[in-house]
């Protein structure tokens, strides 16, 4: 009732006969903008009958007023209009200087966009249809493809195009960016809105305020001079400081000379051509005394240094530049300056080793830049780096750096999130991870090698503690893989070990495992699985942990025990029959019954006997057969075939005489076989 009663008051000095139903809509809105009081005051100069409103069909409520205030400002005059303008008003108006380059029909098309106050751009190629892009998405704007007069009508209204083929519209933020072909004629338009955003920056505001020099990367188009432009204002006008802007392509201060009021009290100066950005930038500090500059896209080494000149001279520096993180900037030999620099230093072996890493390290080079960096993940959401140098260090060797995540409500509200450096979670996915378990060969146990290790102690350590995992790092720093398991508070149940053969797992990096085909073979032979990572992130580690850890969780460590066990039955049952053999059987021609086995072990303790050239037979039932070794020679190919031709039941006597019937051979020893090497 009480906004009928307002609906009323406004309506009171127009015929009422004049209010269609759509104007009645309109001006019931009305009384939702704050604006509506004022409204009541302003004697209206065009009759009501002129009202161009043919429907109203709005999705949101701010866009509702958005347009009604802009379609009132438009089409009516006030006695005292400039009391009724606010930055919407003046967006719309701006807009509307950007819409005046299309033709009639995409003007209208894209008027009745009920998205139209968060058009991004406007794209028009030749033979082509016009686009509108919005963040929903693109819309055609006309099913006629773009002409050539198009293009001449749009570009007639802007200002000219630099060398860097863009333009804008005076005292506008719109960038007009032109495609050209070969004979520099334009056949295409990027036509982008530009807008001063109050609160882009508040995310910010604390970083501003304690006059922190703030890098701002991010991808194109995602905000980073609408950032940028509200740190200049806020910087100049809620700070009191003295802001230069150098607008390169006048983006941030906008086209013609007299600068866009969304840059508040700061100054501009123009660049008459980008390759003339850093010149100006040096000119900025040296004739006006600027307490900050403002960059908009430091994108070459020139620019670059002109940054670390100004700041050496202890001038707060806003910039942007385009890259989606710091490892960008690290990598970018044009942008490496802004984060101190990168070098390649050689340690001593001692420090190497104190610091656990290899050799050739790399080091930033010196003081960064800026204080801090800003990584734009959204218009809602960035991350914050506040020390750029401690971010570079932690990257640069490895480790993941502190970033707090700054985010915008749906109240508009900020919301902050401390992240420490710690597990990427949102990354579970095992695919970067090459698992591989690699199956222990049973030809590898007779081999001399195995012998001649000693087992029997490995297996008691390994057995030792069954809750600590042992993993053995090859190719990875170690500093890093006790950095991901002190973070994952694994350092109880993961240790690193130096010594292979008592590893439970190796973590390797793929590209130098596969050059080192020894480590291979080690990790074979003591049956142990290996985890591969593609780099040796801490991100990548911390995964490979996880996963090993889940790994283990599900039974490695068990089944990895179990084998262990096995492992040292074989080598205990290898080592009865080599005893046997080298102590009695051949010095002293004498059968000796070996314990009982398992079937398989068996096998392998028969395959071994018959090394030494030696005769052996299974005696007893299950679960007591075992083997005897008879001091008589065997032919390699006919030992076990012999020998597995008796019935498991066999007395040891009966095969003595079996043997001697089947093999036809003395049974006296009458030279002693060659011992294995
Ligand atoms: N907070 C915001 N809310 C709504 N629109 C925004 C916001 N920030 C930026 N925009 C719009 O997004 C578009 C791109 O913004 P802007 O030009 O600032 O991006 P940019 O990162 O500087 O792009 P480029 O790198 O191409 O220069 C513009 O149309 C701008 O008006």
């Amino acid at each position: 009732r009480e906004k009928v009663q307002k609906l009323s008051l406004v309506t009171e000095r127009t015929t009422s006969t004049l209010l269609s139903r759509q104007t009645q809509m309109l001006c019931f809105s009305l009384l939702q903008i704050p604006q509506i009081p004022l409204l009541t005051q302003f004697p209206l100069q065009v009759p009501l009958s002129k009202f161009p409103f043919k429907a109203l069909h709005f999705s949101q409520k701010s866009s509702l007023q958005k347009v009604v205030t802009k379609k009132l400002c438009g089409c009516f005059s006030f006695s005292n209009s400039s009391a009724f303008t606010s930055p919407d008003d003046d967006f719309d108006v701006e807009l509307g200087r950007l819409l005046a380059l299309l033709p009639e029909e995409m003007r209208s098309r894209v008027s009745e966009h009920p998205e139209l106050h968060d058009l991004v751009e406007v794209v028009m190629d030749l033979g082509r249809r016009p686009l509108a892009r919005f963040p929903s998405g693109d819309f055609v704007l006309s099913d006629c493809p773009i002409t050539l007069q198009d293009l001449e009508h749009a570009t007639a209204q802007v200002g000219d195009f630099a060398i860097d083929n863009r333009a804008g519209i005076s005292r506008t933020l719109h960038r007009i960016s032109a495609i050209r072909n070969r004979k520099h004629q334009i056949i295409g338009l990027t036509c982008r809105v530009g807008r001063a955003i109050p609160g882009s920056a508040s995310l910010l505001r604390d970083l501003v305020q304690d006059g922190a020099s703030i890098l701002l990367i991010g991808p194109p188009g995602v905000g980073k001079t609408t950032i940028i432009r509200e740190i200049a204002r806020m910087l100049a006008n809620d700070y009191k400081k003295r802001v230069m802007i150098v607008d390169t392509s006048n983006e941030i201060g906008g086209d013609g000379d007299i600068p866009h009021s969304g840059i508040g009290n700061a100054r501009r100066m123009q660049v008459p051509n980008s390759d003339m950005q850093h010149k100006v930038l040096i000119e900025a500090v040296e004739n006006h005394m600027p307490q900050v500059i403002i960059i908009d896209e430091i994108g070459t080494k020139l620019e670059a240094m002109a940054a670390s000149t100004i700041a050496q001279r202890g001038i707060q520096l806003v910039a942007t530049a385009h890259g989606v993180t710091i490892e960008n900037l690290i990598v970018n030999p044009s942008l490496e300056m802004l984060v101190g620099g990168i070098q390649s230093v050689t340690l001593g072996d001692e420090e190497a080793n104190r610091r656990g890493v290899q050799k050739t390290v790399l080091e930033r080079k010196g003081p960064s830049t800026f204080s801090c960096a800003v990584e734009i993940i959204s218009k809602n959401e960035l991350r914050v780096h506040c020390s750029l140098e401690a971010t570079v260090d932690a990257i640069l060797s490895g480790r993941l750096p502190n970033v707090e995540v700054r985010k915008m409500n749906s109240q508009g509200l900020k919301d902050m999130v401390q992240m420490e450096p710690s597990i990427d979670t949102s990354v579970e996915k095992k695919d970067e991870i090459l698992f591989e378990e690699l199956q222990m060969k049973d030809e590898r146990i007779a081999s001399n090698e195995f012998i001649s290790a000693s087992p029997l102690n490995e297996g008691e350590n390994s057995l030792e503690d069954e809750t600590t995992i042992r993993l053995y790092v090859y190719g990875i720093l170690e500093v890093s893989v006790i950095q991901a398991i002190n973070q994952l508070k694994m350092d109880t149940a993961l240790q690193l070990t130096d010594n292979i053969s008592e590893a439970d797992a190796l973590l390797a990096l793929q590209s130098k495992l596969k050059k080192n085909s020894g480590i291979q073979a080690a990790a074979k032979s003591h049956d142990i699985p290996i985890y591969v990572i593609k780099t040796s992130s801490l991100v990548q580690i911390t995964k490979v942990i996880k996963a090993l850890a889940s790994d283990c969780a599900n039974g490695l460590k068990d089944s990895r025990s179990e084998e262990n066990a096995k492992s040292l039955e074989k080598t205990d049952a290898l080592e009865e029959a080599r005893i046997a053999i080298e102590q009695v059987v051949i010095p002293k021609g004498e059968t000796v019954e070996l314990l009982p086995r398992p079937s398989h072990i068996i096998l392998l303790q028969m395959d071994f006997i018959q090394k030494y050239q030696l005769q052996s037979e299974k005696i007893g039932r299950e679960p007591d057969v075992r083997l005897c070794i008879l001091p008589y020679q065997a032919s390699l190919d006919e030992g076990r075939k012999s020998s597995e031709s008796v019935g498991a039941d066999s007395r040891l006597d009966d095969f003595r005489g079996t043997i001697g019937e089947l093999n036809g051979s003395p049974l006296i020893v009458d030279r002693l076989p060659l011992l294995p090497d």
